[in-house]
């Protein structure tokens, strides 16, 4: 059987609301997500489970045994010689690790295993990236309602270098009671979706800045290089901008990555998996 190819792409919290929290603990979330076309790349060989990670964010992640990709295929069942090319900051607002879980079940059951009942065991965002489309995303990540693809928005995604604790950061909140988002409507471009997104907020973004403040620098760098709109994405650190035109993204990339930052340029979309 020939090795199987599975797309991790990041996934965007393009706005985020915390509404509530549970007696457990964790919180109730409600989210406009959507994915960009970067991410990882997971490969799946039939044979002895193991894994192995290259690409340029490797050094940052073991390939222990409590690596998502490994849960991901123990949940799963499967045995599969799995190759992760880690091309995303590790704990970063972007679901990298939930990403390559999903990734992985997608790609075992492209093997012919079945999907695991409950994916949210590995991560409360596996589920919205088991489908990689844009969602709304409830309860604490559980409830995924897929809706229509967003339009192909120049993005730019950037990342200071600082990892943030996603428990940190939902700790630090101050109102944990907010209201859910407003209705989602169809977006047909950039100045719909970015008038709609200024209705709406992130709710981690504070707490997160009090625990990293070079989050708010990125977020000026950001607006000061031309994004129509910039946000933190979950519980950060990377934010992400909206950009007019492509080679608007692309500059404003390679700017911000002078300040020693990790930046990439793409788009509002999941990238065309790789087969
Ligand atoms: C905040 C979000 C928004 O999409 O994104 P990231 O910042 O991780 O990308 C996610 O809900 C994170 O999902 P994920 O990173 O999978 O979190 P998990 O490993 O399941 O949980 C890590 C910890 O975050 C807290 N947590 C997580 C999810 C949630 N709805 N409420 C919480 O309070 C809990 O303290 C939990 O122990
Ligand atoms: N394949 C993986 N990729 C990234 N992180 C992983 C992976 N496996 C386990 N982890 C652990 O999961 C935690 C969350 O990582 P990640 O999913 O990148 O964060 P976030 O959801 O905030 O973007 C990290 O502390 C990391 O050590």
């Amino acid at each position: 059987m020939p090795a199987v190819i599975e797309a991790a792409p990041a996934k965007l919290n393009l706005a985020l609301h915390v509404t509530g929290r549970r007696a457990d603990g964790y919180h109730l979330l409600d989210s406009l997500v959507g994915f960009a076309g970067a991410g990882d790349v997971v490969t799946l060989k039939p044979g002895p489970l193991s894994l192995r990670i290259e690409g340029p964010f490797a050094p940052g992640l073991s390939a222990e045994d409590d690596n998502l990709c490994l849960r991901a295929a123990r949940l799963a069942g499967g045995r599969a010689a799995i190759t992760l090319t880690k091309n995303l900051p590790v704990a970063s607002g972007i679901g990298g690790g939930s990403a390559d879980a999903a990734a992985v079940l997608r790609g075992l059951a492209r093997m012919g295993h079945a999907l695991p009942g409950n994916p949210e065991l590995l991560g409360a965002d596996v589920p919205v990236c088991l489908s990689s489309g844009p969602a709304r995303m409830q309860g604490v990540g559980e409830v995924v309602t897929p809706l229509p693809p967003l339009p192909a928005i120049p993005l730019v995604l950037v990342n200071p270098g600082v990892a943030v604790s996603t428990p940190r950061v939902f700790a630090a909140m101050e109102r944990r009671d907010n209201p859910g988002l407003p209705p989602i409507p169809r977006f047909d471009g950039l100045a719909d979706l970015a008038n709609w997104l200024g209705q709406t907020r992130n709710d981690l973004e504070p707490a997160a800045l009090s625990i990293a403040p070079v989050i708010g620098q990125v977020l000026e760098a950001l607006r000061a290089n031309g994004a129509a709109f910039a946000r933190m994405s979950g519980s950060g650190a990377t934010c992400f901008g909206l950009f007019d035109r492509a080679d608007h993204a692309r500059i404003a990339a390679n700017v911000l990555k002078q300040h020693g930052w990790w930046s990439v340029a793409t788009e509002l979309a999941p990238m065309p998996a790789p087969r």
